[in-house]
Order: structure tokens, then C-alpha cells, then sequence
């Protein structure tokens, strides 16, 4: 951390101390002005930044934080595609992929547009003829259904757009998504499906991953057992970096789209891995995401840092993480569709910044990313919201809720009203006073009152944002991803770690290749720990299957 970063976050431990004894509640009243102040409106999509424990000083003290930090220069370097991921040497361009403008941007002095434009170009196209049946199965017969077998990026970010945009499938085929190297996972989907009328795509950046290598070996196998060999080029495309290895599988040379190395996978539905959404909702939709990807980047890259939405976010991130102590952060979407976004989120947040050491390798001197976490409300509000409300954590959170819904306008209203009562009561909280007086008002006697009156009471002055747009439509899809992806970027620069790289995930990966040789009764579990040793036993004695693995 540098003098300025380790100042300016001096200087809001201080401001902080002028919150004892404050209330939102107070900050409302003082300020009748405060919702206008603290909320900032691109065209429909709307971010009420007022219910925090924050006022104009403290965003101008964090927007003194993010210039010590840096996070302008940070973002110029990767909108010039500069190696910025330098653990890995790569350039930080998912921005390029969505960059519908097609101003040049450079990877190693090499504008990256053209590769971009081709690609897409190639997955309209195959997309389109998939949908309208001219791109059909081995027999002839029309692809009613598509696998996209994946995990990690390769999985969340195209499953959660998918979901997103579920209303806008028209007559597109049904969309599945197998990640999990548990066999229950395929076995579950190829069940319900067949093999003349589905279409299978293999997602990995890498095309190594097990869990992806061992579906894909399995759905490859379903097919030639029913189709016979020679079907697999017809039933198989591949999503991936590493073009000779989908040609190792057997995939077509045309059913091969590529994506390059500054993708990252948690960054990567924007690419070819997209091909699946582009298959759900059509070449039209899929780029009215990515347009709306583009939109939120040129605000990010362009506006100024307190009227930025990912800034604000982003130093909220921080104001709340660093100064405060607070652990986690919600995500709370009002929205149906937005069902997987929590769990996309969790990878995009929690795989770029849970990171321990700085760019120069020195441990962190501040606590890094959050844990994220979430559902959809109104399925919360029964559930884990007792513990936002009243647990001895603080856990801010993000409400999310649109204008306009898609389906059964009639019910939207309550969605509204659920949605707005719940960051409302998290503001204001409920009083022993007005607690009591509410028990007393509905009849009950004084000491049974007082009994029970503790219980009711809520403390409020509980964070939320709520980020208001018009409709889940493609674009505002696109533009919600990006604010998170940017804000996320944002609260990375102010710690100074490197947001990019995944080495935590290596060590898992890692340690199952050793055990392999011993869950299949190759090697001896002695040589393990005792817990390790003793669970090998157990299994291997329960029917765990000894030898499988040849
Ligand atoms: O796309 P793949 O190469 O198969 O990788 C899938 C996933 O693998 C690892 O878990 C990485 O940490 C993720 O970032 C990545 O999305």
C-alpha cells in the first residue's frame, strides 16, 4: 500500500467517528434533499446511493482514496490493453469483446477488434442457422435443444444471461447447462433429452478443465452410441483459447470459436462462451447485451469519479469493507431472472479479489474482497433476512428491482412494495419506544410490553443500494454485468491487488490429481493425513468405486 493509499484511508478512519450516534435516520431527516443528492440516473437506470452511513465528505474523502490509489490510471491501462495482468503477462480486454464502437484496441500492439468482429460474426451465423433449422442435427432433424457443458466463467456467466433473458427466447431451443463432475449432473440432463434433436457445447478456456473434459467425453460418448462416429461433428461445437486440442476431440474446424488469452473466465460470457445465450435469444439480443456491456464502459471510462456508477459502488465496497468491518455484502435481485446473478457474482467478486498479497507480493495491509452472496427477493425475505435485520453482523446489501416486468403486470406491484419496505426498514429500523407503543397501541398489558418489546426492536442504519432500470431487456442485462464487473475492478485498484489471475483455485486442482492413484486403490492412504486416510477407508469401504479411474 502506498503513503497516499495508507493517508487517505487514515483520514476516513477519522470521519468515521463522526458517525457516533448518527442514524440514517437523522441523515434523512437533516437533509430532505438527501435522495436527490445521493443518487445518480444513466438514462433509465437508476442508482439510490442514499441509504448509507455516508455524506457528501465521506464520498469526497473516498474519491480522494481512489486518486492516491490510482483506480484512473488503472482503468486507462486496461482500456489500453496494457499486460495489467502481470502474474499471467495478459492484457485485461473483455471490454474489447463488447466493444461495439470498434474504435482499435491494442493487445501487445496488436488491435484486437478485427479477431473480435470475425468470431462474432461466425457465431451469428451459426447461431441464426441453428435457430431457424437450416444448421440441423446428424438425421436431419431440427436442434431442439442445446448442452453447454462448462464450469466456472465457462458455466455461471452464460447461465445466468440465460435465465436473464429467459422472456426472450421466442421459438430459440432449450438451453442446458452441465458443469458439475458429479455424473448425476449429466446423467440427469441426457435423461430428459435426444440425441438426434441436441446440439452440445463444449465451453473452456483452456479445454483441460476435468469436470468439462470428463462431461464432454460422456455426452461424446451418448451420441456415437446412438448416432454412430460420424455424428459427432454435427452434434458438438467448441468454445474455448486452445484451438488444437477441440480439433484432438474431433470438432470441426467450423464449429470451433476461439477467444484469446485476455479473457479472463469469470470475464468470458462476452465472448464465444456466449454462444450459448446467442443460441437462447438469437444474434439481435445477444448483441444488444454486449451494446449494453459497451454502454456501461464508456461511462466507466468517461465520467468523472462521483457521478461513475462503478465508483460509487466500488468505494462503497471499500467505505464499508475496510473502515466499518463488514464481511460480506448481499445481493438481492427483485427480479426472477435474475435468479443465477448472486452465484455469477460470487465468482466475478470472490475469485478476483480474494487475494492476500499485493502487486508487489507483500501481504495486504486491509481486508480484501468480500464474501458475496444472494437470492431473489421476495424468496429471502423468508428466510435470511430475520439475520440483515437483526443479527449482530452489518451486511449491506444490494436491492435490484425493475420498472416494468415481463410477465403478469398484476403481481409486479407487489413485487415494488416488498422491495422498497425492506431497504426502508433496514434504514429506519423500529425504536424500543415505538416498539412498545405499537404493543401497547394493539392492547397488551404494560408488562408483557415490556417483555416483549426488545425482541421487536430493530436497530436500522443497515446499508442498501438499490439500482433501479426500466426492464430486464438484453441491454440493461449487459449494463448491470458490467457495473458489477467494473466496480469489482474498482474496489481491486484501492487494494492494490491483482484482480485478474485465480492461483487459489490451482491448490484444489492441485491436490486432487495427488489423490486420484489413492481413491482408486492404486496407492496406499496411509501416506495422507489421518482424517484424509480415514475418509478413503470409509468410502472405500461403503462402495466407492476402487479402480474406475484407470
Ligand atoms: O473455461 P475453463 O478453462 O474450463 O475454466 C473454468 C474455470 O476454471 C477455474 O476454476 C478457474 O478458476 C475459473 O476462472 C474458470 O472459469
Amino acid at each position: 500500500m502506498t503513503d497516499a493509499v495508507a493517508e487517505a484511508l487514515a483520514r476516513l478512519e477519522a470521519h468515521r467517528a463522526t458517525f457516533d450516534g448518527v442514524h440514517m435516520r437523522d441523515l434523512f431527516k437533516a437533509d430532505k434533499d438527501r435522495f436527490a443528492r445521493f443518487s445518480l440516473k444513466v438514462d433509465d437506470l437508476l442508482i439510490d446511493y442514499s441509504k448509507h452511513r455516508a455524506t457528501r465528505e465521506t464520498f469526497d474523502l473516498l474519491a480522494d482514496l481512489a486518486r492516491a490509489a490510482d483506480v484512473e490510471g488503472l482503468r486507462a491501462r486496461m482500456f489500453a490493453g496494457e499486460p495489467i495482468n502481470f502474474t499471467e503477462h495478459r492484457s485485461v480486454l473483455h471490454v474489447a469483446l463488447r466493444n461495439r464502437s470498434n474504435r482499435p484496441i491494442y493487445s501487445a500492439g496488436k488491435d484486437v477488434m478485427p479477431e473480435v468482429n470475425e468470431v462474432l460474426a461466425r457465431m451469428r451465423a451459426f447461431a441464426e442457422g441453428v435457430r431457424s433449422g437450416a444448421i440441423a442435427g446428424a438425421t436431419g432433424k431440427r436442434i431442439t435443444d442445446v448442452v453447454n457443458i462448462g464450469i466456472g466463467g465457462s458455466d455461471l456467466g452464460p447461465a445466468m444471461v440465460t435465465l436473464a433473458l429467459a422472456p426472450y427466447r421466442g421459438d430459440g431451443p432449450a438451453v442446458h447447462y452441465v458443469s458439475n463432475v458429479d455424473g448425476a449432473h449429466i446423467h440427469d440432463t441426457l435423461a430428459t433429452l435426444d440425441p438426434e434433436t441436441t446440439l452440445f457445447l463444449v465451453a473452456s478456456k483452456t479445454f483441460t478443465t476435468l469436470e468439462t473434459m470428463t462431461n464432454a467425453g460422456t455426452a461424446r460418448a451418448w451420441v456415437v452410441d446412438k448416432l454412430g462416429d460420424a455424428a459427432v461433428g454435427s452434434h458438438f461445437a467448441a468454445l474455448s483459447t486452445n484451438l488444437t486440442k477441440i480439433a484432438a476431440f474431433g470438432i470441426p474446424e467450423d464449429r470451433a470459436f476461439g477467444f484469446w488469452d485476455w479473457v479472463g473466465g469469470r470475464y468470458s460470457v462476452w465472448s464465444a462462451i456466449g454462444l450459448s445465450v446467442e443460441l437462447a435469444v438469437g444474434a439481435d439480443n445477444f448483441e444488444a447485451f454486449l451494446a449494453g456491456g459497451h454502454a456501461m464502459d464508456e461511462h466507466f471510462r468517461t465520467a468523472p469519479l462521483l457521478e461513475n456508477l462503478p465508483v460509487i459502488q466500488g468505494l462503497l465496497g471499500v467505505w464499508y469493507r475496510n473502515v466499518w468491518g463488514f464481511p460480506t455484502k448481499a445481493i438481492l435481485p427483485y427480479d426472477q431472472h435474475l435468479s443465477r446473478f448472486a452465484a455469477h457474482l460470487q465468482q466475478l467478486d470472490m475469485e478476483s479479489n480474494g487475494k492476500r498479497v499485493t502487486r508487489d507480493g507483500t501481504p495486504a495491509k486491509t481486508a480484501t474482497g468480500p464474501v458475496v452472496w444472494g437470492e431473489p427477493g421476495t424468496n429471502g425475505q423468508h428466510a435470511f433476512y430475520q439475520l440483515i435485520h437483526q443479527g449482530t453482523d452489518v451486511i449491506p446489501a444490494d436491492f435490484l428491482i425493475a420498472a416494468e416486468p415481463h410477465q403478469l403486470p398484476h403481481q409486479h406491484g407487489y413485487l415494488v412494495a416488498n422491495c422498497l419496505a425492506q431497504t426502508k426498514a433496514l434504514m429506519e429500523g423500529r425504536t424500543l419506544e415505538e416498539a412498545t407503543a405499537q404493543l401497547l397501541a394493539a392492547g397488551m398489558a404494560p408488562d408483557e410490553a415490556a417483555r416483549l418489546a426488545p425482541h421487536k426492536v430493530f436497530p436500522g442504519n443497515r446499508p442498501t443500494t438499490t439500482i433501479a432500470y426500466a426492464k430486464l431487456d438484453p441491454f440493461t442485462v449487459g449494463r448491470l454485468l458490467a457495473l458489477y464487473e467494473h466496480t469489482v475492478f474498482v474496489e481491486g485498484a484501492i487494494w492494490g491487488i491483482n484482480s485478474f489471475d485465480q492461483w487459489g483455485v490451482e491448490l484444489g486442482k492441485e491436490l486432487a490429481l495427488s489423490l486420484q492413484p489413492v481413491i482408486d486403490g492404486k496407492a496406499d492412504p496411509a501416506t495422507f493425513d489421518s482424517s484424509t486416510a480415514g475418509l478413503v477407508a470409509h468410502l472405500h469401504a461403503n462402495g466407492s468405486v476402487v479402480g474406475y479411474n484407470t
